[in-house]
């Protein structure tokens, strides 16, 4: 099976160029070769690699920045996934993709299931929510796996930037009103590397069957088990690197960013742990990850 893989110097990106190496060819493409910004770049490159699966965890993921350049964040999170699924269902293709929990307003404090009202309170969020519908309204195959608060040991995330600012000062101070569950970028991929294992041995040597995917594909979310907030994940993450530095609590009010962030971020993995196996608990995660 050929596989054309978007992101592959992202956080998951470059998890999933090893988890998927099992399934098929892989052909991992950076912006260079793909740039999500250029549609007929997006197409052009599709229609040459002619991939049974695409697997696109490329997105414009600066949250803040994306307040001051929305027509490009939706070009890239919405315009682009829209052409990947338009190509793929040409093509007989599957697409899986990645959407995020900040598709939720996070004003209740319970887990968030696939099927609760979206409502993004930022411009990422809104991008993120209308590549989700691109991609439902294409009729491709297709897989969306909304994640939250994804951390590795690569690229620009919370864990390295606390650790970077916990060496270089005595207190870090975060915001302890917002709730989530941060999840490891190998998380994400090899759970990918699950879901499409067991795709695949549905199908036949000429590729997936149509019916699973009818019956198994759409929307799950895939985040750690159990919560906290970013001043807890934060307080773990200067524990378990050893660091002396003192965390403080604070309020979102005195932390302001140009983007909202949703109160409560917290996604309920219940449908693909009940059809999937095995996600997971934050804590054991960061763990293994700062191992
Ligand atoms: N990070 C997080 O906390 C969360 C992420 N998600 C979602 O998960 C997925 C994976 O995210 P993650 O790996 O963390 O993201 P990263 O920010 O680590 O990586 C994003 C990747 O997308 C690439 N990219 C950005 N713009 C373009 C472009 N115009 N053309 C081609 N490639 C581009 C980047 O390339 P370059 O290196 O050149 O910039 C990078 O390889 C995304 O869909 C994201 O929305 C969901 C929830 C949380
Ligand atoms: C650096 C820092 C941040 N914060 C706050 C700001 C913000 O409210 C919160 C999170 O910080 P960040 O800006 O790093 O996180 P953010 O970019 O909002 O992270 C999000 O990224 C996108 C891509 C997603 O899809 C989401 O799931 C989520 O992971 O922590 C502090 O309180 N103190 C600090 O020292």
């Amino acid at each position: 099976m050929k596989i054309l893989l978007t992101g592959c110097g992202g956080q998951v990106g470059y998890e999933l160029e090893r988890s998927l190496q099992g399934l098929g060819e892989v052909v991992a493409v950076d912006r260079a070769r793909m740039d999500l910004s250029n549609l007929d770049q997006v197409r052009a490159v599709i229609r040459d690699v002619r991939p049974q699966l695409i697997v696109n965890p490329a997105a414009y993921t600066a949250v803040d920045k994306a307040e001051s350049e929305p027509a490009l964040a939706f070009r890239i999170n919405a315009e682009a996934p829209g052409v990947m699924a338009e190509e793929a269902r040409r093509l007989g293709a599957v697409l899986v993709h990645y959407s995020t929990d900040y598709v939720f307003p996070g004003t209740e404090p319970g887990a968030r299931a696939e099927t609760d009202a979206t409502g993004p309170v930022n411009v990422y969020g809104a991008s993120k929510l209308a590549g989700e519908r691109a991609i439902a309204a294409s009729g491709a195959a297709h897989l969306i796996l909304r994640t939250s608060w994804v951390y590795g040991m690569r690229g620009r995330n919370f864990l390295l930037t606390m650790l970077r600012l916990a060496r270089e000062r005595d207190e870090l101070r975060v915001v302890a009103d917002q709730h989530g569950a941060p999840t490891w970028s190998r998380t994400v991929a090899d759970t990918t590397a699950t879901i499409l294992a067991q795709a695949r041995a549905h199908g036949s040597s000429a590729g997936f069957d149509a019916g699973w995917w009818q019956e198994c594909g759409g929307i799950y979310h895939l985040s750690s088990q159990g919560r906290t907030t970013w001043f807890g994940f934060t307080q773990a993450i200067v524990e378990q690197a050893g660091i002396d530095c003192r965390v403080v609590p604070i309020a979102s009010a005195e932390y302001p960013t140009p983007a909202r962030r949703p109160q409560y971020s917290v996604l309920s993995s219940r449908r693909l742990l009940e059809r999937f196996g095995h996600v997971p608990d934050w804590q054991e995660a960061l763990r293994l990850c700062m191992q």
